[in-house]
């Protein structure tokens, strides 16, 4: 009681200071109480923060990690597995493009004479992307296990060559067609040149360097109009971005063999055709139009000349591909440093037969028992060439190379497949 009268009415002013000092007191402890709660929950703000901001990096992290399409002990053990040769000597080759058209060709010879293959592919939709994926299954029935990834993505490359020391790399992968870098430029300069070097700082910083071969083309003789083309001929006058491409890439390729030891050799390949080939050439989307009923267009050169190729078999150009790895010597650099001068040859792969449009045409109506409904029309100004035409004495001394097969007779055996993949022999036409 007395305490709650002292309170409420103080009896001497020196009790009044005392009772001051206790209320102050009190609001101090008040105010201290409420700003140790606003500290407290300041800290409960900055630890939920902190706890959500690392919770959306493991998220993001391991979002990343489980949508990559590589990495993983497992799928190391099938790179492994791939690339382990089954004869004495046996190469072990990282194919690049290996679910293109030429790349599923020399991943299938390599493996059926006993060398380790792994493929490596993007799988863009250039063109029908289910075609790739048909040919990577039948790669894949050969024990060839094919990696979906992109030569620009360096992380990918150092992993592979980690993975599995490569004796030789087939680069195949790049932005093929003439014409349509008119649409696309910029794919041509991501794949054929940024991919390009990308994959040379792999091999230079790979230990045991690799032999690279790889494919170059026909078209970087551009304007040049001495026939047949030989390796020595003037390439210095591309007609399209594509073959400009090319060309740098022989440049390119130069840089790394005389700076980092890498053994580069490169395929100038002359308009390759055959089964399992690609639906952008000539020769295919004719089939397809011819079987369709629907007109195709013949281009000619300046006053209605035919234009003419030097029309190559696929089976031939792979033996071109396996005759130039095993004539490669051994890359001269190691730690990313050259220890020698390395070996730099460039090739050339054709028909040495060159064939005109027109008779391209007439071969596919025989094979087809179709008539085709031509329309002619004057070569746009897109990058073609009238005419190709392979000297291939260099290919022929040096690699053994001897092309055997005739447009005929390649063109039949391409309408086979083509009648087989696409259901015609079967149960007619499949709508594409
Ligand atoms: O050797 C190469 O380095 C290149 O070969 C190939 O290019 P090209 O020789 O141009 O083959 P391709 O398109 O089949 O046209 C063949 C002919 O048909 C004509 N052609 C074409 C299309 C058409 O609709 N009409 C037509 O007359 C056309 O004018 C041409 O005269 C590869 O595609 C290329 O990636 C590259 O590897």
């Amino acid at each position: 009681m007395r305490i709650l009268e002292d309170e409420l009415f103080p009896s001497t002013p020196g009790k009044v200071k005392i009772e001051r000092a206790h209320a102050i007191n009190r609001q101090f402890n008040r105010c201290f109480a409420s700003t140790s709660t606003m500290f407290l929950w300041a800290l409960f703000l900055i630890a939920l923060t902190a706890s959500y901001l690392s919770f959306q990096s493991f998220v993001d992290t391991s979002s990343k990690y489980f949508s990559a399409s590589w990495g993983g002990l497992h799928w190391e053990k099938q790179i492994r597995a791939s690339a382990e040769p089954r004869r004495s000597q046996g190469f072990s080759v990282l194919v690049t493009g290996a679910a293109g058209f030429v790349g599923t060709h020399v991943s299938l010879a390599l493996r059926k004479r006993g060398d380790g293959v792994v493929g490596l592919d993007n799988f863009n939709s250039y063109y029908d992307p289910s075609l790739k994926k048909a040919r990577k299954s039948l790669l894949a029935s050969h024990g060839i296990f094919v990696v979906e990834g992109d030569i620009n993505d360096g992380r990918l490359l150092a992993k592979l060559f980690d993975v599995v020391p490569f004796t030789h790399v087939m680069h195949l992968a790049a932005q093929a067609g003439v014409r349509y870098a008119i649409e696309n430029p910029a794919s041509y300069v991501h794949s054929n040149i940024a991919g390009l070097v990308t994959l040379l700082e792999a091999c230079k910083a790979a230990d045991p360097q690799p032999a690279i071969v790889w494919a170059s083309s026909s078209s970087v003789y551009g304007l040049n109009e001495k026939v047949p083309f030989s390796e020595s001929d003037r390439t210095d006058r591309p007609a399209s971005l594509y073959a400009a491409t090319k060309k740098a890439g022989e440049e390119i390729t130069h840089t790394y063999n005389h700076i980092y030891g890498l053994s580069i050799t490169g395929l100038r390949f002359f308009t390759v055709y055959g089964p399992w080939g690609r639906p952008d050439m000539a020769y295919f989307s004719f089939t397809r139009n011819i079987l369709q009923g629907k007109p195709i267009t013949v281009y000619s050169g300046k006053n209605r000349v035919d234009l003419a190729r030097d029309f190559t078999y696929i089976d031939d150009i792979v033996k071109g591909c396996l005759g130039s790895l095993d004539t490669a010597k051994k890359s001269t650099g190691s730690g990313g440093k050259k220890r020698g001068p390395a070996q730099y040859r460039i090739y050339n792969l054709g028909n040495t037969s060159p064939v005109t449009v027109p008779m391209l045409v007439s071969i596919l109506e025989r094979h087809l028992k179709v008539k085709a409904k031509r329309n002619v029309m004057e070569m746009p100004g897109n990058g073609d060439v009238p005419f190709t035409h392979a000297n291939i004495s260099l290919a022929r001394a040096e690699l053994g190379y001897k092309p055997t097969t005739n447009l005929e007779t390649g063109l039949k055996k391409f309408v086979k497949w083509y009648l087989q993949y696409y259901g015609y022999s079967r149960r007619g036409a499949r709508n594409l």
